[in-house]
């Protein structure tokens, strides 16, 4: 181990994010300690969950502390406001008081659902806000949490996000697939950045290791939004599944586009959720690349390498 690793904490364990970060610190010159359910619970009370990862951190030493935990259920979060307010509302301020007290910057992940999707184009970091749904609201209030608590951070939201592992729209989509459906109806009104965890990791990597060198540069401190290059609409990103599932051997599934309305769920989603990346990579050095590129990575890792067409 490098002596003069980075030492970064990560609240949460298990999620697409943490496990990225985990599975990529070494190769980033950094050590990782992670502290997740059922040993930390974000929705317990405020004090016990400030003085459990007080403790964690401080022991650890550490020099950076990454929130990526949160409660991601975007239909369940109607049902249950309240949990979803205590883990990505409360948890994320009690979070960022900790680094304010240990003077260590704090990485904070929000999202694209904290717009409501009706202004045309890309949005950018200072847009106005305006979540349809308690999971967008309370993302949201988490990130007013963090900024309360501390400047000394930065608030990442990304969008879309898929991996080779946890539970998302790609796994979704193969897991149908060879469940032995044929055609399946995908939204085709409402366009967004789909984003590889592994390019979210590396991202926070970099972005850690700018904040960790220059602690008084407030314009390396704020809101940044991080997706992969390019766009899709939820049909579209299907379909892009598939062909990389077929170009592999593996069963794909037609794509019909629906619209919202032939897709009903309880949370609305919004239409348009194109985010502007100039920011962190004007800031902070960091290019994501094309979702297509890095879906390709993805599905090598889920369903092996394409099969060569000789
Ligand atoms: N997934 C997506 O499409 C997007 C995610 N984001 C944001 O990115 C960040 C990372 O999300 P991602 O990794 O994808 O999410 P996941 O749902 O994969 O992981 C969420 C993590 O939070 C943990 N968690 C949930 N409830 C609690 C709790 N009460 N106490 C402690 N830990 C808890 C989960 O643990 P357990 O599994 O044990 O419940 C899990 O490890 C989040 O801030 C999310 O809002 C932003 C945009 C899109
Ligand atoms: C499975 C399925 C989904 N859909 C639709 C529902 C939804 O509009 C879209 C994507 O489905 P999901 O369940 O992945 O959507 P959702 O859980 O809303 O994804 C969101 O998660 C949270 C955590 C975020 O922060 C967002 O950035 C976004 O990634 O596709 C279909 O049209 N057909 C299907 O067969
Ligand atoms: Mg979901």
């Amino acid at each position: 181990m490098n002596a003069h690793a980075l030492k970064i904490f990560v609240i949460g364990a298990g999620g697409q994010l943490s496990t990225a970060l985990e599975e990529r610190a070494e190769q980033h010159g950094t050590t990782v300690a992670l502290l997740g359910y059922p040993e930390l619970d974000l929705s317990a009370s405020p004090e016990l969950v400030e003085t459990q990862i007080f403790k964690a951190v401080s022991a650890f030493g550490a020099q950076i502390l990454v929130n990526a935990a949160a409660y991601t259920a975007v239909d369940k979060a109607e049902d249950e406001p309240e949990l979803a307010q205590a883990i990505n509302g409360v948890a994320p301020g009690i979070i960022a008081q900790v680094a304010a007290r240990l003077s260590i910057p704090c990485i904070h992940v929000s999202t694209d659902y904290v717009f409501d999707g009706t202004a045309e184009g890309y949005r950018k970091e200072d847009d106005p806000t305006s979540p349809l749904g308690v999971y967008g609201q309370t993302k949201l209030s988490g990130e007013m949490a963090v900024a309360a608590a501390t400047t000394d951070h930065a608030i990442l939201r990304t969008a879309w996000v898929y991996a080779p592992f946890g539970a998302n729209f790609v796994k979704t989509m193969l897991r149908l697939a060879s469940e032995g459906r044929t055609e399946l109806g995908v939204v085709a009104d409402q366009y967004g950045c789909p984003t590889s965890v592994l390019d979210i990791a590396d991202a926070i990597f970099k972005v850690a290791s700018n904040l960790n060198a220059k602690p008084d540069d407030a314009t390396l401190r704020g809101i940044f939004h991080l997706v992969g290059a390019g766009e899709a609409n939820w049909a579209e990103f299907a379909r892009a599944i598939f062909a990389g599932a077929t170009l592999r051997g593996a069963p794909s599934a037609a794509v019909k586009d629906l619209t919202s309305a032939e897709y009903p769920t309880k949370a609305k989603r919004p239409f348009n959720s194109r985010l502007d990346t100039s920011k962190i990579k004007h800031i902070h050095n960091v290019t994501m690349p094309d979702w297509k590129l890095s879906l390709d990575i993805v599905l090598d890792r889920l369903i092996g390498s394409k099969k060569s067409a000789s």
